[in-house]
């Protein structure tokens, strides 16, 4: 059935038994019994099917997790951050079956995938530490008064995520609602919903029944979630389109929101950098090995004129590196993409790319090996000549195409940077640390690297500006997000 996924992948991949509704500590059909299969974008084979959770199902999650919570708030965070460890134990000892799920679910290759289980368990391991910290402050108010905050959890919080880590993402964003002690109701990516169910069999049980939930189903469960009169805070992975409806679902409820959304990041070289360093960074910054579908990718590359040209050259030859294969071959370099939809997404901005005038310098078309005629893989790509006002500049693709634009005028170059709806992320490369500190004051991203480029750092707040997103997470501020602060005025007259 999926032998054609990798030679050795069918003793090795370990789908998940349970295919329906974890909430309550226990596994449930979904109520109107309908299930949808999932494939596998690399080689169209079935990996069987899922259920589809509708609003029915999300009130009985959501009355589970109300449950869940009325114990887990009552758990000392001492005691809650040790399950969180022991979460991050398993989801280690089971890094490769993940992975491989993913691998197989979502086509991004296993090699990469694998250290999705070290993110998602450090992250894990961080707010659990941070479970002491849910402190309050006094207040003074003179001799009469003692004044004092307590922060306290919210309730239930669902994380609604995104196709492109799934697992990655459900690991990694429990940790701040667990930790602060709430209860938790996960969506899954439609897309690739396996490694959620599994990461359900393996670390639910840990913890009281109904404060670990995991759901799949496709926009009604989320729009179901959103709605939900008892769900206090969403925190959503996705897209512009979807935080938009989030935003507005929410609205009824007064519920807290968190995005994060989609980018189109800018790199940008300086007179000063070294080319091949440039070349590597951008590389690595438009994350080809999963086809660039990636919120942070650096999908846009501004060369000063003087550099250009062996920027260009370098850039060209490294992205030879990444040859599209199946995805649980832990020899691949580059997956495929996650649906037909996407891959007609992808393909549709190449065409326009060209019609726009960009220089298709390499890629542009499906991958030549005949063993991938049945998935949806796109070679790295390279437009030369961008130009700001192409929509090839101005949205994202959420594919292997990277822009890249000549400029000279500093000025001009910035106002181009900015001049997007988008400001997620963004490189600077320069020596001179006066231009680069100048330079990441002035452009709208929430996370800047420079002389960097892809990596994120533990502890240290994520998010976007403009329509990239709202709220940071991966740091402190992610797990206050997750409390709400009760102010108790105690009267000494
Ligand atoms: N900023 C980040 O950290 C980050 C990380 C990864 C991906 N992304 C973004 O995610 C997008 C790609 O992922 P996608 O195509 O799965 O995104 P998407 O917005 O289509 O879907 C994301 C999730 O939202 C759910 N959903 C869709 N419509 C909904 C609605 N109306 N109400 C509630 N839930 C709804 C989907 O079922 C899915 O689980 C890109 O734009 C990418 O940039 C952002």
């Amino acid at each position: 059935m999926i032998n054609r996924l990798q030679p050795s992948v069918t003793e090795r991949l370990r789908l998940p038994i349970n295919r329906g509704l974890y909430y309550g500590g226990s596994w449930h059909e979904p109520e109107d019994g309908v299930y949808v299969e999932t494939r596998s974008p690399a080689s169209g084979e079935s990996l069987g099917e899922t259920a589809w959770a509708d609003s029915v199902d999300v009130d009985h999650a959501v009355e589970a997790a109300r449950e869940g919570f009325r114990v887990w708030r009552e758990t000392t965070p001492v005691a809650r951050g040790a399950l969180l460890r022991e979460a991050a134990r398993l989801v280690r000892q089971h890094a490769e079956e993940l992975a491989l799920l993913d691998a197989a679910d979502c086509g991004n290759p296993i090699r990469e995938m694998i250290k999705d289980a070290e993110i998602g368990a450090t992250a894990l391991e961080y707010f659990a530490g941070l479970a002491t910290e849910v402190k309050g402050y006094t207040v003074p108010l003179g001799p009469d008064h003692l004044n004092f905050t307590i922060r306290e959890p919210l309730g239930v919080i669902a994380r609604i995520n995104a196709y492109n880590h799934p697992f990655m993402f459900a690991v990694s964003r429990a940790g701040a609602p667990l930790a602060a002690g709430n209860a938790l109701i996960i969506k899954s990516p439609e897309q690739a919903p396996l490694s959620s169910l599994r990461l359900a069999e393996l670390i639910g049980p840990l913890f009281p029944p109904g404060v670990f939930n995991v759901v799949s189903g496709g926009r009604t469960c989320g729009e179901a979630l959103v709605a939900h009169p008892h769900i206090a805070k969403v925190g959503l992975i996705g897209s512009v389109p979807t935080g938009k409806a989030i935003l507005r679902g929410a609205v009824d409820s007064m519920k807290k929101v968190t995005l994060e959304l989609g980018g189109k990041n800018a790199l940008i070289a300086y007179p000063d950098a070294d080319p091949d360093k440039v070349a590597v960074g951008a590389v690595r910054g438009m994350n080809f090995s999963w086809c660039g579908q990636s919120c942070g990718s650096t999908s846009r590359v501004f060369l000063h004129d003087s550099i250009h040209d062996a920027v260009l050259d370098a850039i060209v030859k490294q992205v030879k590196a990444f040859v599209p294969g199946i995805p649980t071959d832990p020899a691949t370099t580059m997956g495929s993409l996650v649906s037909e939809a996407q891959f007609n997404k992808v393909m549709r901005f190449i065409t326009l790319g060209q019609s726009e005038g960009a220089r298709l310098v390499t890629g542009g078309n499906s991958a030549d090996d005949p063993h991938l005629g049945n998935g949806y893989f796109i070679k790295p790509t390279v437009f030369a000549d961008v130009t700001p006002a192409m929509r090839l500049a101005r949205e994202e693709i959420f594919g292997p195409v990277l822009s890249v634009f000549k400029w000279s005028d500093e000025v001009e170059m910035l106002r181009a940077v900015n001049d997007v709806d988008y400001g997620l992320t963004a490189s600077i490369w320069t020596h001179d640390i006066n231009k680069a500190l100048r330079t990441a004051t002035q452009v709208e991203a929430g996370y800047i690297w420079i002389n960097g480029s892809g990596k994120h750092f533990v502890g240290t707040p994520f998010g976007g500006c403009k329509q990239s997103g709202l709220g940071r997470e991966e740091s402190i501020e992610e797990l206050l997000d997750c409390t709400q602060l009760k102010n108790v005025n105690i009267s000494l007259e």
